[in-house]
């Protein structure tokens, strides 16, 4: 088992080597030649909602910059006001069955990849970040946000139940008790709110300064074995990953369940009208 683990890290050391990666129209990839690092820009405007084609183009990003060996992953938005509005709604209303069922998997994939990635992974939070918004840069190992924008999971405020694998995401950052409030209030907190809490790690004052806190961040790694690195994460990460690893089509299920009830679409379309509504004042 030793003697496995010393190959492997051994590999990775030497395989360690700097490449560009391709780009998407819905995600931008950039890599830094000098570090490695990846930026990742998500680009579906109008507020980067997610659906099935943008969850696809973004697990398929992050799994190309880690089979290139990046050093690391940023996240971040082409939008200066909207890191990502969370999935898109229109995903859940009214669905046609199959494509609930491949949008939700590619939900379930995407949030293994990212919150189970290799490499150091940074989000700099650029715009609001809202829902499967804040559950993206809560699965990065460290956030900074710029002021005056909103970060927060407030499902129970349009009637979803939140699945256990976002609730952990939560867990993994904040304590018990706070998640717990946060979850069943529905809050979504201030720049400076989410500071006090400790659900970002930074305030900064430009995106380019968000960027530079990241490499800095992801830099900090440099002195440590990759593979060593990632392993151990894995290690601390897994008990949170447990359930959706082990049993996708539980979770795939009583998520589908849920959104077909009367109920969550009722308040669904209360809370899409208030959306357009707002737009419309
Ligand atoms: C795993 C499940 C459990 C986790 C819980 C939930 C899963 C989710 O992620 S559900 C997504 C919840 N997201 C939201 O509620 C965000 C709603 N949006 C907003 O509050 C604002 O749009 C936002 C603050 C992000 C940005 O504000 P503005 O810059 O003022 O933009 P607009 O509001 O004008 O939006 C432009 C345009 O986009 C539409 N929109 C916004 N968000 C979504 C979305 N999530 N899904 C679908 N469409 C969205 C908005 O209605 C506007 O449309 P038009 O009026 O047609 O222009």
């Amino acid at each position: 088992m030793l003697r496995s683990r010393t190959k492997l890290i051994e590999l990775g050391k030497r395989q360690l080597c700097r490449s560009m990666c391709k780009s998407s129209e819905l995600t931008l990839v950039e890599v830094d030649d000098k570090t490695g690092i990846a930026t990742l820009t998500m680009n579906k405007p109008p507020v980067n909602s997610c659906n099935l084609e943008f969850l696809r183009a973004l697990k398929s990003a992050m799994k190309e910059i880690e089979s290139n060996k990046c050093s690391g992953i940023i996240l971040t938005s082409s939008n200066d006001k909207v890191f990502s509005s969370g999935l898109d709604l229109n995903e859940l209303r009214q669905p046609n069955p199959e494509r609930l069922a491949t949008f939700w998997k590619e939900l379930q994939e995407m949030w293994v990849t990212l919150y189970l990635s290799n490499v150091p992974t940074a989000a700099a939070i650029n715009g609001h970040a809202l829902a499967v918004g804040c559950v993206m840069a809560a699965a990065c190992e460290y956030r900074v946000m710029l002021p005056d924008f909103t970060i927060g999971i407030h499902a129970t405020k349009f009637g979803y139940v939140v699945p256990p694998f976002i609730v952990n995401t939560y867990l993994s950052v904040l304590p018990h008790p706070v998640v717990e409030r946060a979850l069943l209030q529905g809050k979504i907190f201030s720049t400076q709110e989410a500071l006090q809490i400790n659900l970002i790690d930074e305030v900064v004052n430009s995106k380019d300064e968000a960027l530079c806190k990241c490499a800095d961040f992801i830099g900090s790694f440099e002195q440590t074995n990759p593979v060593a690195r990632a392993l151990t994460k894995r290690q601390l990460r897994a008990p949170f990953a447990k359930q959706l690893l082990e049993d996708p089509e539980t979770e795939l299920r009583e998520s589908l369940e849920y959104i077909n009830t009367p109920l969550f679409q009722e308040s669904l379309d209360q809370y899409l009208l208030q959306l357009k509504k707002k737009n419309k004042k």
